[in-house]
């Protein structure tokens, strides 16, 4: 690597990723999408044999869910909200006229019932409560969405738009804690595979503000976030690509997802950060993919 040149820059220049003006928004090559679909397949071929359900969701979710899932209670600096022109022919005429000026142009732009995903797995949590109590044997559903965070960055690996692919467990305490340590252990088979150094940590998320440091703190304690972290960016510390998300039934409680006997449900998360694994990738084996090592070739090209 060209010590002088961001691990960014050389991203733009070799042509990996294209370069919006704006940070966190980017355009994708086709090689670097080609690696996140091959990831995506072996990821899918570990779990298949125990998923019910896949699901692709779109980038915006239900503002009523969004409501639900508490989001703005914890990360408001991180989330965005969908307005549009609801105006008359008058407020167009004022709003082209602002446009022009270079002025403040959004006023008539209002809230509508959409907002910008912020979790893979949001969008799912309403459509299990509307089926009624789960069978016996829970729910297990394979996930992929694009995301947003309102997150602006010069590390290539923290953008505002990205996509998780995500494997949800819904159901009792032993089911979604079991399925947690599985993918824990799989999640570090998959990056020996991979050939990407990595190592597992308990973590916390970003809650807003000051009490938001005691909710990460007892996040830490309880340890219901781990997180595979692999050294991406040069002179930071290494980025997580990977979570282990345990949620007790605080979403059971909230979206009113039932357990089989009425109680409710406890739900857990794996969730892959596609473009953070896909960069890993690249700064690890470097900017041409047919050059990458054997094993890394045969993992994910077969
Ligand atoms: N801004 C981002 N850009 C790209 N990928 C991201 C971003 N935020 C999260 N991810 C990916 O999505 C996965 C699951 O999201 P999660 O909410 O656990 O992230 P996080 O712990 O908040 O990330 P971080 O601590 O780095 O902000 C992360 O492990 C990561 O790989
Ligand atoms: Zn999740």
């Amino acid at each position: 690597m060209t010590a002088n040149v961001s691990f960014l820059d050389q991203l733009f220049n070799q042509g990996i990723l294209y370069d919006s003006g704006v940070d966190g928004i980017y355009g994708r090559s086709a090689d670097f999408e080609d690696v996140i679909s091959r990831f995506e397949d072996l990821a899918l071929s570990l779990g298949k044999d125990e998923i019910s359900e896949a699901m692709v969701f779109p980038p915006g979710m239900p503002m009523t869910d969004f409501e639900t899932s508490g989001y703005m209670k914890n990360f408001p600096q991180l989330a965005g909200t969908v307005h549009a022109f609801c105006g008359s022919d008058h407020d167009h005429m004022g709003l082209i006229q602002c446009m022009a000026a270079g002025e403040d142009w959004t006023e008539n732009q209002k809230k509508t019932d959409l907002a910008l995903t912020p979790a893979a797995c949001y969008p799912l949590y309403p459509i299990l409560a509307k089926r009624g109590p789960l069978p016996e044997s829970g729910a297990y559903v394979a996930l992929q969405s694009y995301c947003f965070r309102h997150e602006p960055s010069k590390e290539p690996t923290r953008m505002q738009m990205f996509r998780q692919r995500e494997y949800v467990r819904v159901g009792t305490e032993e089911q979604t804690t079991a399925f947690r340590e599985t993918w824990k252990q799989r999640g570090q088979e998959m990056m020996d595979l991979l050939e990407l150094p990595h190592h597992v940590e308990v973590a916390n998320d970003p809650f807003f503000g000051r009490a938001g440091r005691m909710l990460g703190s007892s996040q830490r304690e309880q340890e219901l976030k781990f997180e595979l972290v692999i050294p991406v960016n040069e002179g930071a510390s290494p980025t997580a690509c990977m979570s282990f998300n345990y949620h007790m039934d605080n979403f059971g409680k909230a979206w009113n997802i039932q357990q089989a006997d009425g109680s409710p449900a406890h739900t857990a998360c794996v969730g892959f950060g596609l473009e953070r694994l896909a960069l890993a990738l690249f700064r690890h084996h470097g900017f041409d993919v047919k050059a990458w090592p054997a094993g890394v070739r045969k993992s994910l090209w077969g």
